[in-house]
């Protein structure tokens, strides 16, 4: 289905310990979270707050385990804060990224983000006005040069509970945007989440879609959000996520056309859930057999 080395498969550390809720596999370390990355046959990661820091060390520990950093989050402050606050965290981000041999960068707008917050996530999600849409587009005009200067990308992550969150969003993101300086990246499980059809968003943008984060969706648990107005993070708590397959998102269709588009890059599975419910290695293998059935990779 897939050309010949166009795809790498990857995982993200969130299964095993979420960076943003701590209390769920804080007991997880960071060598587990690796070996059992690849175990279950995955060959790229991103990166954890249990990750070293010190490139070397966290080189080696990867290549003992044959895996790579697909790429890292960053979260933006543009519509909030200075500018320069952002730019300064940014570089810091990428040389990091670079120096591990990503090529890109996940950039999600944190500014007015309610996904950390005690909040309803879908009635409390911000709605940027023009002047915060200008220094959105602005800024990460800025980041994609900064980004280039590495001969690296960014991949704007839109996100439930952000000011980018729905398809007229991104619609209106990909068109203020310079495709040459602001990619996207494609999320499966916070497109349905917010009730959007992931289908339409992938076919038309993308030729601007440069990474891939594959998460499903529990139905019955996304309704109980709605129905009991809960936060993001108590439906991250709640089992809202779970791995490609293991919930009600048609996978087939998303394959298919990036199958015969001209990506290339990462598929990374990223499927946050209380570890304790949901054992992290087991899902991993659960979501490596599903990618292996549907796709042949
Ligand atoms: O890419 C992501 C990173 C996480 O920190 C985030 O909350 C998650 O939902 C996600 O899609
Ligand atoms: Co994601």
């Amino acid at each position: 289905m897939f050309k010949e080395n166009t795809i790498r498969l990857g995982i993200a550390p969130i299964a095993w310990t979420n960076d943003d809720l701590p209390e769920l596999g804080g007991e997880n370390t960071f060598e587990q979270c690796v070996s059992e990355m690849a175990l279950a046959g995955f060959t790229g990661s991103e990166v954890g707050n249990k990750y070293p820091r010190d490139t070397e060390v966290l080189k080696k520990a990867l290549s003992l385990r044959g895996l790579q950093i697909a790429s890292a989050w960053f979260s933006a402050f543009l519509t909030t804060k200075p500018l320069e606050e952002t730019v300064e965290a940014f570089i810091e981000h990428r040389d990091f990224l670079h120096a591990m041999g990503a090529k890109v960068i996940v950039v999600s707008e944190q500014g007015k983000s309610v996904q950390g917050q005690a909040v309803p996530v879908y009635k409390a999600k911000p709605v940027f006005t023009e002047e915060e849409w200008k220094l959105l587009v602005a800024g990460l005009h800025r980041l994609g040069e900064l980004a280039a200067e590495k001969d690296m990308t960014i991949v704007f992550h839109h996100h439930m509970g952000t000011g980018v969150q729905t398809t007229a969003e991104i619609d209106k993101l990909m068109e203020l945007t310079d495709p040459n300086l602001v990619s996207l990246l494609f999320d499966t499980g916070h497109l349905v989440f917010s009730g959007e059809d992931p289908i339409p968003v992938l076919k038309k943008h993308l030729p601007r879609i440069k990474h891939v984060h594959l998460k499903d969706i529990r139905p019955e648990v996304v309704a109980r959000v709605k129905e009991e107005d809960l936060s993001f993070l108590q439906a991250v708590k709640a089992g809202a996520f779970t791995v490609p397959g293991d919930g009600s998102i048609e996978f087939d269709e998303v394959f298919t056309t990036l199958a015969a588009s001209d990506y290339t890059g990462w598929f990374v599975v990223e499927a946050e859930q209380d570890p304790a419910l949901a054992n992290p290695l087991e899902y991993a293998m659960k979501a490596r057999r599903y990618i292996g059935e549907k796709t042949g990779l």
